[in-house]
C-alpha cells in the first residue's frame, strides 16, 4: 500500500496534518481494507453504494450551492465543473453497479436514507447555508481528497477480476484524480483570496480546521454504516432497505 500523501495542494496537506488521527480512521477504515483485499461482503458494498448514490445527489446539490456562493468567475467555473463531474461521471459507477443487481436509477434516487447519510449530507449543505464559500468548500473537500488518496493506495492491489475492481479504478483513475487536483486548487485559491498566504496565522484557522475535521469524521461514520449493513444482512436490493 502506497502511503505517500497525494499532492492536492497546500491546504490539503495542512488540514490533513491537523486532523491526522481522524484522517487515518477515514482512509484506513476496515471498510476500505475490505475493498482492498476483496473480503468486504457484497451486501455491505451494495448497501453502501445505494446510500452513496443518495449521498452524491446531496453532495452535487452542495457543489451547486458553491456556484451560488462563489465570489469570482474562476470559483464559479470550478464548482460548476465539479457538479458536472459528479452527475455525469461518478454517478455512473453507482448506477451501473446497482443496475447489475436489479436496482434502477429511480429506486436509487428514492432510496430511504440512513442516519449517517442524513448527518453527513446535511452537515455539508448547512455549512454552505449558514456559512460562506470557505465554510462550504472545507466541508466538501474531504470527500474528494479522501477518496483520491484511497484510490491511489488501493491501485496496487487491484487485478483483473478483483471484486471491487471498478470501484478502485474509478477513484485511482485519471478523471477522478484530476477532480481532486482541481478541488485542491480551488480550496487554495479561495483561502488565499480571502485570508492571505499564511492561513494558519488567521484567527479563522481553528474554525476552518474544525469544519474540515468534522467532515472527515462523518466519512468514517459513513463507512461504518456500510460495514454494519453487511453484518446485519440488510444490504439487500429493496429500496425499502436502501
Ligand atoms: C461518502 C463519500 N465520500 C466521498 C466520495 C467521493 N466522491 C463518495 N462517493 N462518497
Amino acid at each position: 500500500m502506497t502511503n505517500k500523501t497525494p499532492d492536492y495542494g497546500k491546504t490539503f496537506a495542512l488540514m490533513r496534518e491537523g486532523c491526522a488521527p481522524q484522517w487515518r480512521e477515514y482512509i484506513e477504515h476496515d471498510f476500505v481494507k475490505g475493498l482492498q483485499d476483496g473480503t468486504l461482503p457484497q451486501a455491505s458494498f451494495l448497501h453502501y453504494m445505494i446510500q452513496d448514490y443518495v449521498y452524491l445527489v446531496h453532495y452535487a446539490r452542495a457543489w451547486a450551492l458553491g456556484v451560488v456562493k462563489a465570489e469570482s468567475p474562476e470559483e464559479m467555473k470550478l464548482c460548476a465543473a465539479t457538479v458536472d463531474s459528479l452527475i455525469n461521471h461518478e454517478f455512473s459507477l453507482h448506477i451501473q453497479t446497482c443496475a447489475a443487481q436489479g436496482i434502477d436509477e429511480a429506486s436509487l434516487f428514492n432510496a430511504k436514507e440512513e442516519l449517517e447519510t442524513i448527518a453527513y449530507t446535511r452537515y455539508v449543505l448547512d455549512s454552505g447555508l449558514q456559512g460562506d464559500f470557505l465554510d462550504l468548500i472545507l466541508a466538501l473537500a474531504p470527500c474528494a481528497f479522501g477518496y483520491g488518496e484511497i484510490g491511489l493506495r488501493l491501485k496496487e492491489s487491484v487485478y483483473e477480476g478483483h471484486p471491487y475492481e471498478k470501484w478502485i479504478n474509478t477513484y485511482c483513475g485519471e478523471s477522478f484524480q484530476e477532480v481532486c487536483v482541481e478541488v485542491g486548487r480551488l480550496v487554495d485559491l479561495a483561502i488565499r483570496s480571502r485570508i492571505g498566504d499564511n492561513p494558519t496565522q488567521s484567527p479563522r484557522w481553528t474554525k476552518m480546521q474544525e469544519r474540515f475535521s468534522k467532515a472527515v469524521e462523518l466519512e468514517a461514520e459513513f463507512w461504518g454504516m456500510g460495514l454494519r449493513a453487511g453484518s446485519q444482512g440488510t444490504g439487500n436490493k429493496g429500496a425499502k432497505h436502501a
